[in-house]
């Protein structure tokens, strides 16, 4: 193996600009967990950055378990997938780390960076039923899996003729109960079973106006160092701005809501629309934003439009927070934007 530049005097990056096939002769540690749907995505990220020149080399990083407490105490107390890699990432085991987005904690961690949000999956949720069935073709009172008070807080509200059932697992063992007879159905992230190669498998997609996703759900983040430029401006390639805007939106409204309160919460925003004169001279065009939570066994939906994606996910949250404050019946007159998919003032009752 040739040596690599971890191991001769750092350069400058105009220096390592200037050395012809530089990128060749440092060979990157992309770290990722064990599981299928977390080397499958990683191998997705290692295959990008070879596209572009790059060698990289895939990096098993064990568990939070076998990591030092003190260190992931620095880190925080969410994200226990995420917090493995970050730490591997911070005592440079390795260079880049990829994780779903939707499982990383929206407190930046000092020394690290987002270097790239690439372009997301299918965002939505969708069912796996025994014989091909649809939620709404199942009986009262079957019984459909699921971990995550999320769905299981709008499953009460557009299916309330089933049960929830909590359950943990990987891809294959939530589809696995399915296919024993165990469950009557499980509710999935489209861009999981997609990854894995069994989005067939799926017997309905569940649209947004019924299931709101997990902020951030169907994207990647690719994170770096953030004193190592090198591979942070490679990795940087690989953003999509259209889906970091989208994603900062919704990681907003998770952070400000995570301030104010614990309740389940969905959100997706989507681009386009207003790309015209009165687009406020945003060449991304408008933004849509639509969020759901329950809010203390009331399940209420909002949707704002604007061209910022932080302000916007905050003054989705802050109609939240009013709903909340509202401790009394909900207020009619406070319904959100026109043209929202409101399916609010339903009483839900949370089984998880
Ligand atoms: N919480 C588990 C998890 N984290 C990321 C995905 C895959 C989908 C994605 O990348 O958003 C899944 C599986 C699921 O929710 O069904």
């Amino acid at each position: 193996m040739t040596p690599t530049l971890r191991h001769t005097p750092p350069l400058t990056e105009a220096e390592q600009e200037c050395l012809p096939g530089a990128t060749a002769t440092r060979r990157l540690r992309l770290g990722t967990r064990a599981s299928e749907l977390a080397t499958t995505q990683a191998g997705w990220v290692a295959d990008l950055l070879r596209a572009r020149g790059h060698q990289v080399d895939l990096v098993p990083v064990r568990t939070e378990g076998d990591e030092s407490t003190a260190s992931l105490r620095e880190i925080g107390g969410t994200g226990v997938f995420a917090s493995a890699l970050r730490t591997a990432l911070l005592e440079d085991r390795i260079d880049v780390a990829v994780h779903s987005l939707k499982d990383l904690p929206v407190a930046p961690v000092p020394g690290l960076v987002l270097a790239a949000i690439p372009e997301r999956e299918d965002p939505r949720d969708v069912v796996v039923a025994r014989d091909g069935l649809t939620l709404a073709g199942l009986p009262e009172g079957a019984v459909v899996g699921t971990g995550s008070p999320r769905r299981a807080a709008q499953l009460a509200v557009f299916a309330p003729h089933l049960q929830i059932r909590d359950i943990r697992g990987n891809i294959d063992s939530r589809v696995g109960q399915v296919r024993s007879g165990t469950l009557d159905a499980v509710v999935l992230a489209a861009a999981g079973l997609t990854r894995v190669g069994r989005i067939d498998e799926a017997t309905e997609v569940l649209p947004f106006v019924q299931m709101l996703p997990a902020p951030g759900q169907g994207a990647l983040a690719v994170e770096c160092r953030d004193d190592d430029e090198a591979v942070t401006a490679w990795c940087a390639e690989l953003d999509d701005p259209d889906t970091r805007a989208c994603v900062e939106a919704e990681r907003a409204l998770l952070a400000r809501l995570e301030a104010g309160c614990t309740a389940p919460v969905g959100a997706v925003a989507r681009l386009g629309g207003a790309t015209g004169p009165d687009s406020g001279g945003d060449p991304r065009g408008a933004m849509t934003l639509t969020g759901f939570a329950d809010l203390q066994g009331r399940a209420t939906r909002h949707e704002v439009s604007g061209a910022d994606p932080v302000s916007l996910g905050h003054q989705l949250a802050d109609l939240f927070l009013a709903d909340l404050a509202s401790t009394g019946t909900p207020d009619p007159a406070g319904a959100p934007t026109a043209g929202a998919d409101h399916a609010g003032n339903h009483t839900t009752e949370r089984d998880t």
